[in-house]
């Protein structure tokens, strides 16, 4: 679907993905948008010819870690702001993105781990405690069509704890394990165990637990519906075509 007979006042924007779970309700919330006009909706083929011809400015991609490098590839090489929530991004992916990115002045590239407000927050949060506990492990719970472990907003929560608690000088996250079923103690990223859950009728949820002396504290963060996301979604296309280069994290779009 192209339309080029768009306002000029307009950001015009094209959804891959279009008739996933997130691109379907990403298309709907561009569409309720004033100032946005969907010019272009794909999902797994030939669609660069599409995507060119209909003028999109901002490509918004929900599809799958293992096609994204490539779609970024086409965006970056064709002048489009992305505005990305798959996820499947390591260190390594951002820094390749940072060097497609470093020739290509006013282009920018958002890649959100999780959009969701309350996801966004509570990440935050886990990242101001980190520092104040000695012992702390994370459990994200998914519907069971997700294709990845641990999800991308784990690994980012994980990021940004291993970060604080280097910052403050704690030392590995103690553990006195000594026998364990292959698995039992989740995947360790950034120094930090992620368990996933996979369950029918679950959408995304995470559980950030912090442990100290004698007390316990969770961070708990439910997406009940995924049109949670699409605020996010919305002023990631609306900021990104003003911020060039790439950001990580729809935290640094917001006051926070
Ligand atoms: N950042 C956030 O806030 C959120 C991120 N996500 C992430 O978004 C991603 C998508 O999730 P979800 O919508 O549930 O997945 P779905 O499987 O429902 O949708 C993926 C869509 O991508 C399409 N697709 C696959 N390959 C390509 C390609 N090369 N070009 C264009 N389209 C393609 C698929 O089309 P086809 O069926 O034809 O292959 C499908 O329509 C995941 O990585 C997920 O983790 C999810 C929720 C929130
Ligand atoms: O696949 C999902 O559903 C989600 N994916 C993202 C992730 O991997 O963190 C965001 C949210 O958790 C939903």
């Amino acid at each position: 679907m192209t339309n080029c007979a768009v306002p000029d006042e307009l950001i015009r924007v094209a959804v891959l993905g279009a008739q996933g779970r997130m691109g379907a309700e990403a298309c709907a919330a561009v569409e309720g948008a004033a100032d946005l006009a969907l010019v272009a909706q794909v999902d797994s083929g030939d669609w660069a010819d599409e995507v060119a011809a209909s003028g999109a400015q901002v490509v918004v991609d929900f599809t799958h870690p293992d096609v994204v490098m490539d779609n970024l590839r086409y965006c970056v090489d064709n002048g489009l702001h992305a505005v990305v929530g798959t996820s499947g991004f390591d260190t390594a992916r951002l820094d390749t993105l940072r060097e497609w990115l470093a020739d290509k002045p006013g282009l920018g590239v958002l890649i959100a781990p999780n959009f969701a407000l309350g996801a966004v927050l509570s990440m935050r949060f886990a990242q101001l405690a980190a520092r104040y506990y000695d012992t702390v492990e994370i459990i994200e719970l998914h519907h069971n069509r997700k294709a990845d472990a641990p999800s991308g907003t784990a690994a980012h929560t994980a990021r940004l704890v291993g970060q604080a608690r280097a910052e403050a000088g704690l030392g590995p996250v103690p553990d006195a394990t000594t026998s364990e079923v292959d698995g039992a103690r989740g995947a360790s990223v950034d120094g930090v165990r992620v368990h996933s859950v996979r369950l029918g009728g679950l959408v995304a949820h995470q559980e950030v637990l912090f442990g100290g002396e004698g007390e316990t504290l969770t961070i708990r963060h439910d997406s009940l519906d995924r049109k949670s996301f699409m605020p996010g979604v919305l002023h990631g296309v609306r900021a990104i075509v003003g911020r060039p280069g790439l950001t990580v994290g729809l935290e640094n779009l917001l006051d926070l």
